[in-house]
């Protein structure tokens, strides 16, 4: 009920208090205030309502929604402002005012005002939205086009000022014309209050448009990086990715958007200018032609010099950088070794070289302000030297030079910032071309299964696997490998590092595609399956594994949100991880090795998974919890598949069945005993296993004496 009444109560809110302002403004009109002016009364009132509207919008709690956003903002502008704007053009056509001038703040011209708003809100609703193509992204791209389209007034209003100026000046040396004074002072003023009024709604749209179109995009290349494989993550470094998505998204909206635009803007400036010029003296505007290369090329040559110096100095920077991040990232070595001082020294090495670089480049900065400056005053002097013996020769009126002098001032300036900004667009071209690339690439994934059934029993087969990763395709990881991981056992696969193990794990959770063979889930290709039902059905529990920054509870039910805390324990427990979960002030990152293992293991516990992989993710616990964890393991997870990856002889003495992986093949397999009285390569890992023990329980021994 209170929802229902937000609204009502916002518009009678809204509307109360721009009564009570038009009637403040009216009043102030009809008394012999120090305001007598009625055009600027008008603009101030229109402002009024304006940003009393916007006001109530953004701080009245009951504000529908949309007030507060880019539609709000319009509609505040259009209430606000439709009366200054239609009143001031209707004075510029040279119509009669004074009936509006006196009539707009009267009950009926403020109900004129609402039934215009509300038509032209209903008309823009309705109309607007069916000439945009598609949705949201073209939507962005309509307000960035109106916004220009705004921009583009602020010239005409802005290249009006010299032109009255010019006036004024020839009403100074005439002092005859009383009226044109007048009339000059009063267009400044207005076109001044336009253009200040113009400036204003730009840059809030600009700036809202902006922040869309910003956030638009980086949604849609982080959107875009999440769904490519895990190869392009491979070959891709993470700083890469991290800086396509926060730089080059921030360098191509700000430079393509804002540059692009004011690029534009200012091309439109330096055109009509050009107009103007030639309207008032062709001659004098073909001589500034000719004189505009002197500010074009010694500017050049000086920036391009100027460019080389930052650029060193960015480097430089760089590497200053990365010392930093270097050792802090590596503060525990640096510890260890006592070398603070000596990596202090290597910091202030590399400030020392930067510092040089600054005062060159300080120089080279001041060098190029000052030509620049020399330039544009070399050819002023000449323009005015020029003109005044125009003005002489009666060629030209000395008000006229005024004008002209003016409109050259913008027009080399306009010049110059369409000179400087040309490098931004095109960096920003270069900027949107590494993006799209990432945008336009599709993952070397085969397209998502359709297979989700109801019971999985979990039972996998690798059918002759051959497979090289895509960063060393010469390299086969896997030959020809064929295994079977049958539900309701624990499957141990062993052997020396880098035989392969890790790339089957990677295999069945589909991360890659093998060159050859085939891998079966349940007698069904594993590609067919849904790929968010396989990674709920498949659990891996790495050695390393990373845990989040939160609380140990909220890291057990990560992906899993929804769980209850019996759940969390239950899973908690038989990763012998309860003795600590209700210590709240632990953190994820903050736990021993062994700690975080039970942890990462009751994480993918809780998922309750068919298949369940440890790849070495016992090896921090002792013997005795890795025992403890495993029977447990066995105990709960009677009909679940369990893939044990393992270097030590106490996790193979829990499975049912071992596989002796070796260079990418399976040299033996089969049940413990069997696998022993072989007397091949598992009875060899045994001997090893048993010798290393032996000589720990003797080096304790000894240490001990
Ligand atoms: N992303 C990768 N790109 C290229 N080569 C890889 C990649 N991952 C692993 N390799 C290579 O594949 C081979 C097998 O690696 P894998 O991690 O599967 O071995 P492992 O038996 O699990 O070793 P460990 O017991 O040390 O974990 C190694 O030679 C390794 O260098």
């Amino acid at each position: 009920m209170k929802d229902k009444m937000a609204v009502p109560l916002f518009t009678l809110l809204a509307v109360c208090v721009d009564v009570c302002a038009v009637m403040f403004i009216g009043a102030i009109q009809l008394s012999p205030s120090f305001i007598n002016n009625t055009f600027i009364l008008l603009w101030a009132g229109g402002l009024l309502r304006t940003c009393l509207l916007l006001f109530i919008s953004f701080t009245y709690p009951g504000s529908p929604a949309w007030m507060r956003g880019f539609e709000g903002v319009q509609t505040a502008i259009i209430h606000g402002l439709l009366y200054p704007v239609y009143i001031s053009f209707l004075w510029a056509c040279e119509k009669s005012t004074v009936e509006l001038v006196w009539g707009w703040h009267t009950f009926q011209g403020v109900l004129q005002g609402y039934a215009v708003l509300a038509l032209s809100l209903l008309l823009w609703k309705r109309h607007v939205p069916t000439l945009l193509p598609t949705a949201k992204k073209e939507k962005t791209e309509q307000k960035a086009s109106l916004q220009r389209l705004l921009g583009y007034m602020k010239p005409f209003s802005e290249m009006a000022i010299p032109h009255y100026t010019g006036k004024m000046t020839d009403w100074i040396m005439n002092e005859d014309e009383p009226e044109a004074f007048n009339h000059a002072i009063t267009v400044m003023t207005l076109m001044t209050v336009m253009s200040a009024v113009c400036e204003f709604v730009c840059d809030l749209i600009y700036n809202i448009t902006m922040s869309r179109i910003h956030t638009s995009i980086q949604g849609l290349v982080f959107q875009s990086v999440l769904k490519q494989d895990i190869a392009f993550f491979d070959k891709s470094s993470t700083g890469d990715i991290v800086s396509r998505i926060t730089t080059d998204t921030n360098t191509m909206s700000e430079s393509l958007s804002e540059k692009l635009s004011l690029l534009m803007w200012y091309f439109m400036r330096v055109i009509f200018l050009l107009g103007s010029m030639v309207l008032l003296s062709p001659t004098l505007t073909i001589f500034t032609i000719l004189g505009l290369p002197i500010i074009w090329i010694i500017p050049e040559f000086s920036g391009q010099f100027y460019q080389k110096l930052s650029k060193q100095v960015q480097e430089s920077l760089a590497k200053a950088n990365d010392v930093a991040t270097e050792t802090f990232s590596s503060m525990k070595t640096v510890r260890s070794f006592a070398n603070e001082d000596g990596e202090t020294e290597r910091y202030r090495k590399c400030l020392e070289d930067t510092y040089a670089l600054n005062k060159v480049e300080a120089a080279a900065y001041a060098a190029s302000t000052w030509t620049n400056s020399m330039s544009s005053l070399a050819l002023k002097v000449s323009i005015l030297y020029y003109g005044g013996r125009l003005v002489t020769g009666s060629d030209v009126s000395s008000g006229d030079l005024v004008s002209f002098v003016l409109y050259e001032l913008q027009f080399t300036s306009a010049v110059e910032v369409l000179m400087s900004y040309w490098p931004h667009v095109k960096k920003a071209v270069g900027a949107s071309e590494k993006i799209f690339e990432y945008v336009d690439r599709t993952p070397d994934t085969p397209p998502d299964g359709s297979l989700a059934p109801k019971t999985l029993k979990g039972h996998v087969q690798f059918k002759n696997i051959t497979f090289a990763y895509p960063k060393r395709p010469d390299t086969n990881v896997l030959k020809n490998v064929s295994i079977e991981l049958k539900p309701g056992q624990i499957t141990a696969l062993v052997g020396p590092s880098g035989s392969g193990k890790s790339t089957i794990v990677s295999l069945l959770e589909r991360f890659y595609q093998p060159q050859n063979g085939k891998i079966l889930l349940d007698q069904k290709p594993l590609v067919e399956y849904k790929d968010q039902y396989l990674h709920e059905k498949i659990s891996v529990v790495s050695q390393e594994p990373v845990l989040f920054a939160r609380s140990v509870r909220e890291n057990i039910k990560y992906g899993k949100e929804n769980a209850s805390d019996e759940e969390m324990r239950a899973a908690a427990k038989q990763a012998n991880a309860d003795d600590f979960i209700n210590n709240a002030g632990e953190k994820g990152g903050q736990v021993s090795g062994g700690q975080k293992q039970r942890i990462a293991i009751a994480r993918a516990l809780i998922q309750k998974p068919q298949i369940l992989v440890l790849d070495d993710a016992t090896s921090s616990l002792d013997t005795e919890s890795e025992h403890r964890v495993l029977h447990a393991l066995r105990k709960e997870l009677k009909n679940c598949t369990v893939l044990l990856i393992t270097h030590r002889l106490s996790g193979v003495e829990n499975a049912d069945h071992i596989i002796f992986l070796r260079d990418g093949e399976v040299a033996e397999e089969g049940k413990r005993e069997q696998l022993e009285a072989k007397n091949g390569f598992y009875a060899e890992f045994v001997k090893q296993q048993n010798t290393s023990i032996h000589r720990n329980t003797e080096d304790v021994t000894n240490s001990s004496q």
